[in-house]
């Protein structure tokens, strides 16, 4: 085989897959948008991500920042060198990543260091297989974290918040899907997709879970109750009202696939694979002689492309109630400019922020900051980094990470330096709703996945500080213009988050009775 070839076609199969959203994806995404009300929240939202679906494909840029653990599924014919393959693959991830259309995401987990090339201990994930056809069959999908940790694996029987007993039976299954959306709020970036293994043990149910992801989002099964049961979800786990972002809205759920296999006895597992709207993965039939591409898969039906919004859509937005009060803040930021804003309020932002994320949290709670924190913005994520020649830092992809992680010490930290306002998604728990009211803070979220919506309103950045912890977690300090979020936690104890949370578990509830006998 031509190895070099080979590499330069993974290399392909990657950029293509981080900045080009598949064909069946974008479909499912633009019905959705079709299906909400205009002028809500989730509408917005849902216009922000098609906007920045069309940014990625312009730029050639990552559509998430979050480029997760690249996990290839590879079909050999007999007799092809997998060894020289894997090389070859390990290269084009360095390269790859060094482009900037990957973000350094291999972390040593003892040590905290980032790799920087993408490539360390497990990382990226390599599956070979052989069959009989005459081809390579590569795919790839990026699966960021956020999503993953959304993932749930159920031991059945079980007893489930709002559902009661789901035991041993296509109903205790039934049972266990719909709570495994629930249980995944908006924080995995929603309406996402899922895959569900039914049987297996811990971990060869989590791959078939995973394997499902690999589907078409408009095939349908072809095990009659599997295909039911699929039917079944896409339907009413829409009704739960969790809507994009966990913001309240009709599309919840953009794709359910469900397999089947055997298990032991003893263990009954039921495993779901939750990803995020920003479903990256694309696959690639390779000549194994000539190492090129022979096509390319996910391709079949129309491609949309969000450069227009559609004609019907244009006039949806003209009489959309305008009910939001934007307001603009630059910091430093006073207390009493927190006080007056309200859950549902859109804020811009103009001027600095500092991103902090997981390493940062916790370096912060004892240590000073590098910076003077009164009165300042704190934005939740690990942006996408390239250095120029001269030594400055661009920044190709910047969405917000899932803020939750940051609960046990984004309240001390707040009080501690004097910080007014934090942006990340998902949304934040009770301690930090408390610390808000006490404080004087506010919560906004932005746009989970929208990272070239959001690197575009960076106009600069003016330093780094704890570099030693890598590009994704080291505190940028950026300037922007124009950048909006939402007031979805405010400081007169009033969260958006736990509001949808408590209508959900309600709306979860009505779907305890028995469906299948
Ligand atoms: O790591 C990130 O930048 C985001 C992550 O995928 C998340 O959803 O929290
Ligand atoms: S930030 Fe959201 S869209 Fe990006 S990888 Fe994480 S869950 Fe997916």
């Amino acid at each position: 085989m031509n190895i070099e070839k080979f590499q330069e076609s993974m290399y392909k199969l990657i950029v293509e897959t981080s900045t080009n959203l598949p064909k069946d994806v974008r479909r499912a995404i633009k019905a959705a948008a079709e299906r909400e009300n205009a002028g809500t929240r989730s509408a917005m939202s849902l216009d922000t991500i098609k906007n920045n679906i069309k940014m990625a494909d312009d730029n050639v840029s990552p559509i998430c920042q979050d480029t997760g653990l690249p996990t290839f599924k590879i079909k050999t014919p007999v007799g092809a060198n997998q060894i020289e393959m894997k090389k070859a693959i390990y290269n084009a991830i360095a390269q790859a990543t060094k482009d900037g259309k990957l973000r350094p995401n291999s972390v040593d987990s003892l040590t905290g260091e980032n790799s920087g090339d993408n490539l360390g201990g497990g990382t990226p994930v390599i599956k070979f297989e052989q069959w009989e056809k005459d081809h390579i069959d590569a795919r790839l999908i990026l699966k960021g974290g956020g999503c993953e940790n959304k993932n749930i694996q159920y031991s059945l029987p079980a007893e489930l918040e709002g559902l009661g007993r789901a035991g041993r039976d296509l109903d205790g299954i039934r049972k266990c899907i719909m709570h495994s959306v629930y249980q995944a709020q908006g924080q995995g970036c929603s309406a996402g997709f899922i895959g569900v293994g039914i049987g297996g043990d811990r971990s060869s149910g989590y791959d078939l879970a995973k394997e499902q992801l690999f589907r078409t989002v408009d095939d349908v099964n072809p095990h009659p109750e599997l295909r039911d049961l699929e039917e079944y979800v896409m339907e009413n786990a829409n009704k739960l009202g969790i809507g994009t972002m966990g913001f309240g809205g009709e599309t919840t759920l953009l794709g359910c696939k469900v397999g089947v296999m055997n298990r032991i006895p003893a263990s009954f597992y039921v495993s779901v694979a939750y990803n995020c709207w920003a479903y990256r993965r694309l696959g690639v039939a390779v000549n194994p002689e000539s190492g090129e591409i022979q096509e390319w898969m996910y391709q079949e039906g129309e491609k949309i492309d969000f450069a227009q919004p559609a004609a019907q859509e244009i006039a949806a937005a003209v009489e959309a109630p305008v009910e939001q009060n934007v307001v603009t803040l630059t910091a430093p930021i006073t207390e009493e400019q927190i006080r007056e804003l309200k859950v549902g309020d859109v804020v811009r932002i103009d001027g600095m922020m500092y991103t902090g994320r997981d390493a940062i949290h916790k370096y912060l709670s004892d240590h000073d900051s590098p910076v003077d924190l009164n009165g300042q913005v704190i934005y939740h994520c690990g942006p996408v980094m390239l250095k120029d020649e001269e030594g400055n830092w661009h920044v190709k992809a910047a969405g917000p990470t899932t803020s939750i992680r940051e609960e046990p010490y984004q309240g001390d930290i707040m009080k501690k330096f004097g910080i007014r306002a934090v942006i990340g998604k998902g949304g934040m728990g009770a301690k930090t709703l408390a610390s808000l009211k006490e404080h004087g803070g506010v919560y906004l979220n932005a746009i989970g996945g929208a990272a070239q919506y959001y690197a575009d309103c960076i106009k600069s950045v003016e330093g780094v500080d704890l570099m030693n912890f890598g590009i994704p977690e080291a505190m940028w300090h950026l300037n922007v213009e124009g950048f909006t979020a939402v007031v979805t936690m405010d400081s007169h104890g009033n969260s958006l988050h736990e509001e949808v949370e408590k209508s959900s578990l309600e709306k979860l509830a009505q779907f305890a009775d028995r469906v299948y006998k």
